[in-house]
């Protein structure tokens, strides 16, 4: 079976990384814009309109607009921007974020991307919450570093202007962001978690932590260990480090799945303090961005489903 697939925005830091993951795959046609055409409102109704499947890898306003072209075509969208992943009627694309979640994308018309941030945070506590080992009352903190791709072309050219303007620098100060939605709405924890993102002065990869006070939620380390590796049991996208793993890793780099569509999983604890930091690694670009929405595209189009990520 082929499939046709249009990427809008495809020129973008996205876009771009999505078209590497496609364009040598044969049984997939990529429905392309040159230069002139791919802003041209007609031309990308047009693509819209031809395509099996369409991904949105656009300004979240240009991701609305984008829906509403495609008003009364068969296409099926996968939108990467934050403007569907708390909307109803859209089927929110973590495939092992929770049991039967495949089978929703599979089926839908409409799946919204997760968030980078929100992926590597709900891939750490969501399990935990629905296990009952982190009390649905637990005030959460996150915190977490991007490289700076993760800000698309505009942080890239301004971290690349020569003039680097900083090694690392925190932001979102206002203690809002456009991921904590998500983050809520897909945790179950009854509150908002306390967002606390940064960007560090590397391409691609990141770092989320939660920590915890293990006497708050009377769970130890083997138990949230053993919790998220049920979770995540057979597969090979979102793994979670043993025990003596972990305990072998003196820290975790920004870079650990740097140029991979993986996320990775470490709990570490001292049962001595009663402290445990929760920790996941991406690549913002990789599981955080391309290579989720290649998944949902390989499941809803019935491809094995990891097909061409980079594992
Ligand atoms: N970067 C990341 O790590 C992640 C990004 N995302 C999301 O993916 C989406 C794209 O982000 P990213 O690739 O980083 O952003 P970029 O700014 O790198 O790319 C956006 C692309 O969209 C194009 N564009 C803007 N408006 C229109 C329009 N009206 N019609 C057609 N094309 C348009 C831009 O054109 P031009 O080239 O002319 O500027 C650009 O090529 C965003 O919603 C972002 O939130 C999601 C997860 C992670
Ligand atoms: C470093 C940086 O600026 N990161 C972006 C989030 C990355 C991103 O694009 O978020 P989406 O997954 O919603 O698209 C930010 O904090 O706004």
């Amino acid at each position: 079976m082929t499939i046709s697939v249009f990427i809008d925005g495809g020129h973008g830091t996205t876009g771009l990384e999505i078209r590497d993951r496609l364009a040598a795959r044969e049984e997939i046609a990529l429905i392309e814009l040159g230069d002139a055409e791919r802003k041209d409102e007609g031309a990308r109704r047009d693509a819209l309109h031809a395509a099996d499947f369409a991904v949105l890898c656009l300004p979240d306003d240009a991701a609305r607009a984008a829906v509403a072209l495609a008003e009364g075509a068969n296409v099926r969208i996968i939108d990467a921007s934050t403007a569907h992943r708390t909307t109803p009627g859209w089927v929110y694309g973590f495939p092992e974020l929770e049991a039967g979640r495949r089978e929703e994308i599979a089926g839908a018309a409409r799946v919204s991307n997760h968030g980078c941030y929100a992926a590597t945070f709900l891939a750490l506590v969501r399990p935990l919450v629905r296990a009952g080992l982190l009390p649905a009352d637990y005030p959460v903190t996150v915190n977490a570093t991007s490289g700076y791709s993760g800000g698309g072309k505009a942080m890239i050219a301004e971290f690349e202007s020569g003039d680097a303007p900083t090694a690392f620098r925190n932001y979102a100060l206002a203690l809002q962001h456009k991921h904590i939605p998500e983050m809520h709405e897909h945790s179950g924890l009854d509150a908002a978690p306390l967002f606390s993102p940064s960007v560090a002065n590397t391409y691609r990869g990141m770092i989320v932590e939660v920590p915890l006070h293990l006497s708050a939620i009377a769970a130890d380390a083997p138990a949230l260990r053993g919790a998220l590796a049920e979770a995540y049991a057979g597969s090979r996208v979102v793994t979670v480090l043993g025990e003596a793993e972990t305990a072998a890793l003196d820290f975790v780099t920004l870079e650990r799945c740097a140029d991979t569509d993986r996320l990775e999983i470490m709990v570490f604890a001292n049962p001595a303090t009663g402290q445990a930091r929760l920790c996941a690694a991406l690549d913002n670009l990789g599981k955080g961005a391309a290579g989720n929405a290649v998944q949902s595209l390989n499941i809803m189009a019935g491809f094995e489903e990891i097909t061409g990520l980079r594992l």
